[in-house]
């Protein structure tokens, strides 16, 4: 999603929320989201904007036979203003109005999602203005279909439909670019994102306890160093009673690749502070988005 305005880059706090487990009531999970809201809200710095996050999958059990079961219709086109009062998506009317309510900018994490017109399952991140308007939609792009024998095997395919763009939001502060979990390991997209000119991108994400300690940080970092921005992935903290477990360590990594701040795997909220400094500094001292050798990588492209 293009929004044709200048990008402008100006400090404000980047608040995860780790969400602790969500079970099957949905609305006691909806219910749990929103008063972390606003305990958030309430323990950030007052004085920045702020942009809170929830993890991915919080309105439901992690897990893909469960999508279909908890998808909602959104209904939202991009572009167009969309209608609060008119939505039939519970999770929608929370989210917008805990922000609201909070005044935060937020980035509500995913919940399955259901296109009504094709009957399609997309796994989507939806974000809130503080005034409570729907201002940008990603559905994941990458579905999670990986089998390591022995430890991990998840298709999301089964159930789930890959989005088809890439989406970033403008606020009065920073340009954000957005993906969902397994699209970390897709390069291409943060630079995608980074060459749109986002600043921060942030992933709602949830890894496990094969593949969270080997890569979960070292992707975040990697994605931040590549493209000289700030990444962030906010993880469910880890229930060793639910079906899935989530590796937690929700974590902001500056552009020199610098872990900010970073989580233990416990229901909590952690703070960190976005400022420009870096960015700038990272690109004017190793300016390698100048340096790159088109002429030698040709199936490069390199057109913004
Ligand atoms: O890439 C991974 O190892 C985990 C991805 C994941 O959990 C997801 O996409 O939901």
């Amino acid at each position: 999603m293009a929004s044709g305005v200048a990008p402008v880059f100006n400090p404000f706090t980047l608040t995860l929320i780790q969400l602790g487990s969500t079970g099957p009531d949905k609305a006691v999970n909806l219910q749990h989201a929103h008063e972390m809201v606003m305990k958030a809200a309430k323990s950030g710095s007052g004085t920045k904007p702020q942009v809170v996050v929830l993890p991915e999958c919080f309105n439901s059990p992690y897990g893909y036979v469960h999508f279909p079961t908890y998808a909602e219709n959104i209904g939202y086109t991009p572009g167009e203003e969309y209608d609060i009062q008119a939505s039939v998506s519970e999770s929608v009317k929370m989210l917008s109005s805990a922000a609201k309510e909070a005044g935060v900018w937020l980035i509500g994490g995913s919940i399955p999602e259901r296109d009504e017109e094709t009957d399609k399952v997309y796994n989507t991140c939806t974000v809130y203005s503080p005034t409570g308007a729907l201002v940008a939609l990603h559905r994941k792009v990458h579905l999670f279909d990986i089998d390591i024998p022995g430890k991990i095997t998840f298709k999301e395919s089964e159930t789930l439909t890959g989005g088809e763009t890439t989406n970033y939001f403008d606020t009065e502060f920073a340009r954000i670019g957005l993906g969902i979990c397994y699209d970390v390991r897709f390069q291409e997209l943060a630079m995608i994102s980074a060459r749109q000119g986002c600043h921060v991108v942030v992933y709602p994400g949830a890894f496990n306890l094969t593949t969270g300690p080997l890569h979960w940080e070292l992707l975040q970092r990697a994605r931040a160093v590549d493209n000289q921005i700030f990444f962030s992935m906010c993880s469910p903290a880890r229930d060793m009673t639910a079906g899935y477990h989530a590796w937690g360590h929700s974590m902001v990594v500056d552009p020199y690749g610098k872990v900010l701040v970073e989580a233990d795997e416990t229901e909590m909220i952690v703070h960190a502070n976005i400022d420009p400094e870096p960015l700038q500094s990272v690109r004017s001292g190793i300016p390698v988005t100048k340096q790159r050798r088109f002429d030698v990588y040709p199936d490069v492209n390199a057109d913004k």
